[in-house]
């Protein structure tokens, strides 16, 4: 069936409709990774945005039981170059076709995606609308400009209720903002007790719970959403070893007195070269980001940049070393993308394994 995808600058692209033939509208942004696109629409920091992917095959493995990030996929659509209706994998179980389809989200296929994201990297973001409606383009143009984009994503991907996830090493309070499987998989490999948590609890409610360590996790749209969290976190700050992972990592900012603000058209993609300072190395890494901490809002604050994103030195990575508080823009969790930054889980682990022995020797003085 023939669908229509819609830019707010104009631009129209014919294609064919796959997954659910309805329509729908969103923010589009574009991620760069050649594989990974189940890890993708599934990441809950892509709700209510629509995914345009520049790798033009897409589907070709299909999808699996366990590439999910979360239970549901969030996407709000799916814009691709040629979409695969035959994959081929021995995992694969489902095409990417019929879950777009079980889940209502719809897709198009046999776009440019390569000139959409040029576009975007020339306008900066934009809202986008796919539909297979034959109604004049100006009226549809009208209805994409007009309607506002949400703000309670945070709220609506966030568990509703704390569970545990028991193991017996220490126990880490992981504020869920929207966290994907692969934060909780690296706690619960390295054997933490993980007790997962909405994103607005208070501070007296993390009392109770006693955690060794604190993460926060990512998350969709702006960390300013969320301003309860902000204070939350701002109440906590130095009285747990903190890490916080991309939205985690601007809430923690935030809450330290920093500023953010939205990016050009932001980074999404498994090659982002970032720059550790303190080693000199730099690692290759994934992210998923349209909001960056701002480099001149840091001044007066404690904070301290560790990592620096070598395309346009935005910051990717922050410290407050007198709170035993760090985060990262990016993903060491990957899910979709290299593995190599998974050593942080291991830093925040050796903070947390640090605070607790000086805390009992503190008991024995
Ligand atoms: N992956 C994330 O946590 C994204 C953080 C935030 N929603 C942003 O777009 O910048």
């Amino acid at each position: 069936m023939r669908a229509r995808f819609i830019l707010e600058d104009g631009t129209e692209c014919v294609g064919t409709a796959f997954g659910a033939t309805k329509q729908t509208l969103g923010e589009v942004v574009f991620n760069t990774g050649l594989t990974g696109y189940q890890e993708i629409l599934s990441d809950p920091s892509y709700r209510d945005q629509i995914v345009t992917m520049t790798y033009p095959l897409i589907g070709n493995y299909g999808i699996n039981r366990d590439d999910f990030e979360a239970v549901v996929p969030h996407i709000k659509g799916f814009v691709v170059r040629e979409h695969c209706e035959q994959p081929s994998n021995w995992r694969n179980s489902q095409t990417l076709d019929s879950l777009l389809k079980d889940y209502e989200i719809p897709g198009i296929a046999g776009i440019d995606t390569r000139m959409l994201t040029r576009k975007i990297r020339y306008h900066g973001t934009m809202k986008g609308l796919i539909t297979t409606s034959t109604a004049p383009l100006e009226e549809l143009l009208a209805l994409l400009r007009q309607t506002p984009m949400p703000t309670d994503q945070v709220a609506r991907v966030s568990t509703k209720s704390i569970y545990n996830c028991k193991g017996f090493g220490p126990r880490i309070l992981l504020i869920d903002f929207g966290a994907k499987n692969g934060i909780l998989r690296e706690l619960l490999k390295r054997g933490c007790d993980v007790v997962v948590a909405p994103y607005n609890i208070t501070a007296s409610e993390i009392k109770r719970i006693q955690p060794d360590g604190i993460l926060l996790s990512n998350g969709p749209g702006d960390p300013k959403d969320v301003p309860q969290a902000i204070n939350t976190i701002r109440e906590i700050l130095g009285q747990y070893p903190l890490f916080g992972i991309c939205l985690g990592h601007q809430i923690f900012a935030l809450a330290a007195g920093a500023d953010t603000g939205k990016m050009k058209f932001g980074h999404r993609g498994g090659n982002h070269p970032v720059k550790e300072l303190a080693s000199g190395r730099t690692y290759i890494t994934s992210q998923n980001h349209s909001y960056a901490v701002k480099a001149d809002s840091l001044t007066g604050t404690e904070l301290v940049i560790t990592h620096l994103a070598l395309n346009d030195e935005s910051i990717e990575g922050l410290s407050a070393p007198g709170k035993q508080a760090f985060s990262v823009q990016y993903h060491p969790e990957a899910s979709p993308g290299p593995e190599d930054s998974s050593y942080l889980f291991d830093q925040f682990l050796q903070l947390v394994t640090k605070s607790k022995e000086e805390q009992s020797y503190a008991k024995t003085r």
